[in-house]
């Protein structure tokens, strides 16, 4: 029986300023859901999303409050053990809401794997691999910082995929930025770009054409997340992968985006798809289309990142890696042993449930009050 349902949060300051376009971080909040069951097992998740409501439509503060307010009163005294039951009865009572969503369902997995004795991978299918490539985002808004700090992760065998966040200036800036670190690192790194939406159909076509032909491989959601026509004629337009984010917030998008043949990758990130399972199905839609997969990351510290690790695992094809780095951006762990990383990889935990140890008095120390 779910007994207790406890909700925190976390600012942590990041390792240098993160530049989106649509919001300058110095610090991430996380959002941290903890579930206590009448049998003694714990399970943990995380709702942490980007810049308050910069970038999506659900707050820190608002999941916070959802979850204190709604879920918790709705699931004390269920089944701990009787996950989709649960999850059922959340889903058919609250519309929306897919980041509390996420760290509940995550929260009951980690909970239920933990009884079974059986890391979260083997409840979502079963792994078939146990380390995962990691991207590392380079958005620091300066070109030879950016090159360094590039150059020091291939040195620390920490990453050789980067992705550059632009957007936020003039297109015909932005690409000799990107191009300048392409062509610094050469063959040693794959460079991607994420323009979060900043792009009309026009700067896209313009911007695409210079990155295309320097050589760089993916654009992330060059478009408004909305207008789905005109991130197919780009994806027909050019050569160079183009990959749905923002597009993306669950399977019914990931269906509408397939049927429409909008994009040639998918960015599967747990708690913009409504949890685990809603992600799982959004990788499926993608597999039968021949759309590539990619393991995205909201920016979360070491319990989602933890918890999307264990289903990218699962991924037979996992063509374009992850982006699972959220941990590395900030100052401050609030896991006892932090995840591994290492030659270029995340290891996925291998422990009962998210095979993760929370420091609960370290977290406490941190929490907002
Ligand atoms: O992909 C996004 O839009 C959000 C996020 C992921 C990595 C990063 O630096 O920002
Ligand atoms: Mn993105």
């Amino acid at each position: 029986m779910i007994t207790n349902i406890e909700t925190f949060l976390v600012d942590v300051p990041t390792i240098r300023p993160h530049k989106l376009s649509v919001a300058t971080m110095n610090t991430q909040t996380l959002v941290l859901v903890r579930v206590r069951c009448e049998d003694g097992v714990e399970g943990w998740g995380e709702a942490t999303t980007i810049g308050g409501l910069a970038y999506g439509e659900e707050s820190p503060e608002s999941i916070k409050t959802n979850i204190d307010t709604y879920f918790t009163p709705l699931l004390l005294g269920m089944d701990a053990s009787a996950v989709a039951r649960a999850m059922g009865r959340v889903r058919k009572a609250f519309q929306g809401n897919r980041f509390a969503k996420c760290a509940i369902e995550t929260a009951l997995l980690d909970a239920q794997a933990r009884r079974l004795g059986v890391p979260l991978s083997e409840l979502l299918g079963g792994r078939v691999r146990d380390a995962l490539p990691v991207a590392w985002t380079l958005a620091s808004g300066d070109t030879a910082r950016d090159i360094a700090e590039a150059e020091q992760m291939l040195e620390l065998r920490r990453h050789r995929i980067f992705k550059l966040k632009i957007g936020l200036r003039p297109v015909g800036q932005d690409v000799a930025h990107v191009l300048a670190i392409k062509r610094a690192l050469g063959d040693r790194a794959s460079v991607r770009v994420d323009v979060n939406q900043a792009w009309s159909e026009l700067d896209a076509m313009r911007g695409i054409a210079a990155l295309e032909a320097g050589g760089i491989d993916l654009i992330e959601q060059p478009v408004k997340a909305g207008n789905v026509a005109a991130l197919a004629r780009l994806k027909t337009r050019f050569d160079v992968a183009i990959m749905a984010d923002e597009a993306l917030h669950g399977p019914e998008d990931a269906m509408l985006l397939a049927r429409q043949d909008a994009a040639d990758v998918y960015a599967v990130k747990i708690a913009q798809s409504g949890g685990l399972l809603a992600a799982n199905e959004v990788a499926t839609v993608a597999r039968l289309n021949g759309i590539g997969l990619y393991g995205g990351t909201m920016l979360e510290g070491g319990i989602g990142t933890a918890a999307t690790a264990h289903l990218c695992a699962t991924f037979a094809e996992l063509a374009w890696d992850t982006e699972l780095f959220g941990p590395l951006l900030l100052t401050e762990e609030v896991l006892a042993e932090p995840l591994v990383y290492r030659d270029f990889m995340l290891q996925v935990p291998t422990g009962p449930g998210l095979g993760v140890e929370i420091d609960l008095d370290k977290l406490r120390s941190m929490q907002r009050r």
